[in-house]
């Protein structure tokens, strides 16, 4: 089995350990806070990615780290860059909150039919590589790490100084973002935000931890199983834990409408949040799971026991609240990248690579 793959010997999903782990603060050796000096790169159909493309707009950090966008295909070689050619866009248009694509507004409903695999839309199917003109992902790995053998994964942070990796774990790269070292390249209001409060960080610590778990790598534990008794447990797991974090949140709602009342729907969705009553980094992690789970995983990766529209009305009021509260979430979400990244990039999953059009919406309103 190759170190490449994401699956074991069994046919159960394997995640892969995440190799580049530096962070940077003024007391790093290399890699110290600096305005223009670091650039992430990503997918807007990746989970992972998503939980850093929110942390860096909700920290306000647009216009001081940059980002490109990968294709939303993902071939056998891994990532690649759209190729611009002569519309290549100055890299300083590129600052902006859904991560170089200004394009995407809520165009929720873009049929999918006759987009091919390799269509070529800079700004809707993703960016070029500004720096360096690279077409793949991979060249980045290569250049930090000429014998790099694993996976050429997404997010990356990445040092345009010394031309390295700074930080390929998600996990890691939104606690960069959070910290304090970028404070004096942002306004007041962004400086305030702190997603890891000292006073919750132990309970957000113990449910990111579940969460990870059993929701977050769940969905792909139960979609990439290649056997029936494997998805079976592997879906009645995640279920389990949909039902928990149903429960946490129906309590949740019951405790802020004694505390504001019940006609105080605006104070009550004001703190409405999954651990204490403010936005956390628990917030962040879970959302792009939730936010991909009706339009993708029910279907792609059968996770159908129920919908969270239908099934989780707690949750689902949460997600909304989420997504239609806070332009960091709703202007990250790309829900066209999200639907063709998954359909047309699994060909074991989903062999003819026709995308779904449903569920209409994408996302009900609030
Ligand atoms: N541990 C990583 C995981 C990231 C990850 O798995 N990214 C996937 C996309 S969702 C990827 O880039 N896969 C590339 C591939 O499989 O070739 C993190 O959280 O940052």
């Amino acid at each position: 089995m190759s170190s490449k793959s994401f699956s074991n010997e069994k046919g159960e999903f394997k995640g892969q350990s995440s190799i580049f782990r530096e962070m940077i603060s003024s007391e790093h050796p290399v890699y110290k806070p600096a305005k223009g000096r670091y650039w992430l790169y990503v997918a807007l159909t990746c989970p992972w990615a998503h939980r850093t493309l929110i942390t860096r707009a909700l920290k306000g950090l647009t216009s001081v780290i940059g980002c490109s966008v990968v294709h939303w295909h993902l071939d056998d070689r891994g990532w690649r860059f759209v190729e611009a050619g002569d519309e290549k866009t100055d890299k300083r248009n590129w600052f902006d909150v859904a991560g170089g694509i200004t394009s995407i507004r809520l165009n929720n409903s873009t049929p999918a039919a006759g987009i091919c695999n390799d269509s070529h839309r800079l700004l809707t199917d993703g960016t070029d590589e500004p720096h360096y003109g690279y077409k793949r992902l991979s060249e980045l790995y290569f250049k930090t790490k000429p014998d790099y053998d694993a996976r050429f994964t997404v997010p990356v942070l990445w040092d345009l100084k010394t031309r390295t990796i700074v930080n390929n774990e998600s996990s890691e790269i939104i606690r960069i973002l959070n910290s304090s070292a970028f404070d004096e390249f942002v306004g007041d209001e962004p400086r305030q935000v702190n997603l890891l409060p000292q006073f919750l960080q132990p309970q957000i610590e113990e449910f990111n931890s579940w969460v990870y778990d059993n929701i977050n790598v769940g969905v792909y534990k139960a979609g990439f199983t290649e056997s029936a008794e494997a998805y079976e447990r592997e879906v009645t797991n995640l279920f389990y834990y949909l039902d928990k974090l149903e429960t946490l949140l129906r309590e949740k709602y019951a405790r802020l409408e004694a505390e504001y009342g019940e006609n105080s729907k605006d104070k009550i969705l004001a703190h409405y949040y999954v651990v204490g009553d403010r936005l956390t980094e628990a917030d962040v992690r879970l959302y792009p799971t939730i936010i991909r789970f009706d339009v993708v995983y029910h279907q792609h990766f059968k996770c159908n026991l129920a919908t969270i529209r239908d099934g989780y009305p707690s949750i689902h009021t949460w997600l909304r609240n989420m997504y239609w509260r806070h332009n960091a979430f709703q202007h990250t979400t790309d829900f066209n990248h999200i639907k063709l990244g998954y359909t047309r990039s699994q060909p074991r999953i989903n062999p003819l690579g026709i995308t779904p059009l449903g569920p209409k919406p994408d996302i009900i309103p609030i």
